[in-house]
């Protein structure tokens, strides 16, 4: 992103945030720099950034983000100070967000994120147990599991959870020396020692941190030298009885181009990973999250239904999930319109094409003869009995609703039957929803467990 372009941007933004707002607050934000996901504007003062940084910093990245999609987070500096943003739920007893040490005997921790605590994390059933290794962690008590591996699929909090155990370490044990970094972060300042003749300097700083957390551990995977030296830092800390914290994307034993000794010792204290959200843990976070919002556009509002509409719909990860979030409020704050299910799937419409969950037919014929207890051949086959005519029209009707296949085609994999009947099937199973409420439940669990 060019300046010429945020002077673009900033035009954009006029709109959203009417003249008054944009003239004391949006105006003054010049670009500074990008640099790893993180854009840098300067700010005549601390309080004209931190006033952006709650009230208009969802808004400017999700701007931001229409030019620079890799940028994930801003922040604000002025001459003397940095601020990282944005920061929705700003409280008196918050940590002040930090940048990177500068002291030459320190490791240099990576910014924390001050949106990522403990307080803004929502626990549902898929990532209790990962939260509660966190919290026991965070307490900074006597090392009992080392190291803490968390571990799970892209955009389920990894990253969330490992800032919430820096920050809370930093309130509670201020007098400990809590490094947090990317494995990328690590490797960096490997190489760097290395090329600058410092690898002395590089293991004494190392071996002099109380807590290491490392984010992303899969990225030295297939870098032999990184490894060695990962690998000479975590038994050294360990030795110590320091606490360790690992984060990646799938389990230790997954980990394709990682040492197997490197692996074992990842699986020496506690794995615990974060599952995929499910409905419920979805609903939590879009209603956290819309609280927040409706903070930032008080005049705004949202017709019943929405928020379970999308926790329906988008079940991939919950970066997607609050980008959509935060594009509807843009949007709805920009028509000045309540967001009603129908400016949703208008203003969302590629967001939802693209999670839509390809379903096969095989899967519901699976699922459907799972529920009603029979076998899988017996609801293709040809046997006429009710006990598998009705379960063979659910799933009939469920193809048809859930997948792209036609008639015929559904007609073939149930056994080669003909299109009509898959069409007299479909009809029945209509009525029968409306008339009898056991279909109606059966079918409302079925579609829930397919779309997962
Ligand atoms: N349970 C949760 N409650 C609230 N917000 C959450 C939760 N889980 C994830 N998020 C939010 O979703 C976004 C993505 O989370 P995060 O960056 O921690 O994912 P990650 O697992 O580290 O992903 P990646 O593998 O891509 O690095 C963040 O904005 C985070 O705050």
């Amino acid at each position: 992103m060019t300046k010429e372009q945020w002077g673009q941007l900033k035009q954009n933004l006029l709109a959203s945030v009417g003249k008054n707002n944009f003239k004391n607050w949006i105006e003054p934000l010049e670009l500074s720099y990008i640099a790893d996901g993180v854009v840098t504007f300067a700010v005549p003062t601390v309080f004209l950034g931190n006033y952006v940084s709650q009230n208009f910093g969802d808004l400017i990245l999700y701007h931001v983000n229409s030019l620079a999609p890799d940028v994930r987070r801003i922040q604000f500096q002025t001459a003397a100070n940095t601020t990282a943003t944005p920061k929705p739920e700003p409280k008196a007893a918050e940590p002040e967000p930090v940048a990177a040490t500068a002291d030459e005997n320190q490791v240099p921790t990576a910014p924390l994120d001050a949106r990522f605590t403990f307080d803004s994390f929502v626990v549902g059933k898929p990532n209790e147990l990962a939260h509660a290794a966190a919290k026991r962690v965070a307490e900074g008590g006597p090392v009992t599991f080392n190291p803490l591996f968390l571990y799970g699929g892209v955009g389920l909090g990894k990253t969330h959870l490992m800032h919430a155990i820096a920050w809370e370490l930093k309130t509670r044990r201020p007098d400990l020396n809590v490094v947090y970094l990317s494995a990328e972060q690590f490797m960096y300042r490997f190489v760097q020692a290395l090329r600058d003749r410092k690898m002395m300097d590089f293991k004494e700083m190392f071996r002099s941190v109380d807590v290491l957390m490392v984010d992303d551990v899969q990225f030295i995977a297939g870098k032999d030298s990184t490894q060695e030296e990962f690998f000479h830092t975590f038994n050294a800390l360990v030795d110590q009885n320091k606490q360790i914290i690992i984060s990646a994307d799938r389990a230790p034993g997954e980990i394709q181009n990682l040492e197997e000794r490197i692996k074992s010792r990842l699986q020496c204290g506690l794995v615990v990973d974060l599952h995929p959200t499910d409905y419920e843990l979805r609903l939590g976070i879009l209603q956290t999250k819309t609280d927040q919002f409706f903070r930032q556009y008080p005049d705004l509002k949202m017709a019943d239904g929405v928020l379970e509409f999308l926790a329906h719909r988008i079940s991939t990860n919950v970066r997607v999930l609050e980008g959509a979030l935060t594009r509807l409020f843009a949007f709805a704050s920009l028509v000045g319109h309540e967001i009603t299910l129908e400016l949703t799937q208008d203003c969302l419409a590629d967001v939802l094409r693209a999670s839509e969950r390809k379903i096969s037919v095989e899967e519901i014929q699976r699922q459907v003869s799972d529920h009603y207890n029979i076998r899988l051949s017996d609801m293709i086959g040809p046997k006429r009995l009710r006990n598998f005519a009705r379960p063979r029209q659910v799933a009939m009707y469920l193809c048809k609703q859930m997948t792209s296949r036609s008639l015929p085609e559904i007609g073939r994999r149930f056994g080669g039957r003909d299109h009509t009947t898959v069409m007299h099937g479909v009809k029945r199973i209509e009525e029968l929803r409306t008339q009898d409420a056991q279909i109606a439940e059966d079918l409302e669990l079925l579609r829930r467990t397919l779309e997962g």
